[in-house]
């Protein structure tokens, strides 16, 4: 196994929670996981691994509120307490930092170790961040042996899907937070392939027209806020996850009605219910088609009791139980 290209810029920290006790009984995530090392291995169930990626420069590049940096160390802080019901191990290999204008740089690294942690036979959870994450995500993904195929077998058919307000298509001089599906497009379409993107919870009034015809010049599918019925969700997700093999999952958190996530630099007016998103990650972990997920935007500065943190916390934990 390939272990050699994972690096983080920052060490894991502890992880802190409530204390009920030692033993399974008692067990919660600030108990289970442990720190990430090249021999991290579990018997059976793929284990996942969490990268942090401190990054907002994408969202102040986009004219957002900054504030994302920190978002991993309160996604962090929200899983710590909650009981431990999963039958995978889980790693923190530690975070990837962003600072100033390096951040091509940072999603660069963010991607080898992603890669490095893919070939190794893990599940991994990348920590954003801003958008801008998705576009480190990719870079990890599509450098996977999964996805890139090699001599032994070809590369399987890859799947993106976004859980979204946005179609994050634009078409900027310089990368950031609303670009990162476009870059993608771009990457893939240089490799000779298509980007096959999905995004659930598009808000009309949200994106421009420009927007809808880039994604409708790509074959993007999607799904208006205003038609994420359960049922409706349910069978589009079924059929995007029909004709691909391995998905990367992206939650941008503003998918959520504002009352759920207000901690998020563009606060949804309507967004999906919870209830509904959460559906979509079992649907997701059922399908045994999940590569690689992150989690976007969450904004610590603008949360209220940790609220949006919680529910990032608790999709993560929906989505590798
Ligand atoms: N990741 C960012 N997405 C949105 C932000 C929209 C806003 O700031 O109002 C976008 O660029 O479209
Ligand atoms: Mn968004
Ligand atoms: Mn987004």
């Amino acid at each position: 196994m390939e272990t050699s290209a994972f690096s983080a810029d920052v060490r894991p920290a502890p992880w802190t929670g409530r204390f009920d006790g030692d033993g399974d009984a008692h067990r919660r995530w600030w108990q289970a996981i442990a720190p990430h090392t090249p021999a991290s291995a579990d018997g059976a169930t793929r284990p996942a691994v969490v990268v942090g990626f401190c990054s907002d420069e994408g969202v102040r590049r986009n004219k957002g509120r900054t504030g994302a940096a920190a978002a991993p160390a309160a996604i962090r802080a929200a899983l710590g307490p909650l009981a431990y019901h999963l039958d995978r191990s889980v790693f923190d290999a530690g975070d990837v930092v962003v600072d100033g204008g390096s951040l091509e740089a940072g999603q660069e690294r963010a991607g080898r170790a992603v890669s490095g942690l893919l070939d190794a036979g893990n599940l991994t959870v990348l920590l954003g961040g801003g958008h801008e994450t998705a576009f480190a995500s990719y870079l990890g993904v599509a450098g996977s042996a999964a996805v890139r195929g090699s001599e032994a077998a070809p590369g399987k058919r890859l799947g993106v899907l976004n859980l979204d307000a946005h179609f994050d298509l634009r078409d900027e001089p310089v990368p950031s937070s609303g670009t990162p599906f476009l870059q993608m497009a771009r990457a893939e379409a240089a490799a000779g392939r298509g980007l096959n993107y999905a995004v659930v919870g598009i808000s009309e009034p949200n994106n421009t027209r420009t927007l809808f015809d880039t994604a409708d010049r790509l074959g993007v599918k999607y799904l208006l806020d205003e038609d994420c019925s359960a049922g409706a969700v349910e069978e589009f997700v079924a059929g995007f996850l029909a004709d691909i093999d391995v998905l990367y999952l992206t939650i941008d958190l503003d998918v959520l009605p504002a009352s759920v996530a207000p901690g998020v630099s563009a606060p949804a007016a309507y967004g999906v219910p919870l209830p509904v998103i959460s559906a979509v990650c079992r649907q997701v972990a059922a399908s045994g088609k999940l590569l690689h997920l992150d989690v976007a935007e969450l904004n610590p500065d603008f949360d209220i009791d940790s609220r949006t943190a919680k529910v990032a916390a608790r999709l993560v934990n929906t989505l590798l139980a």
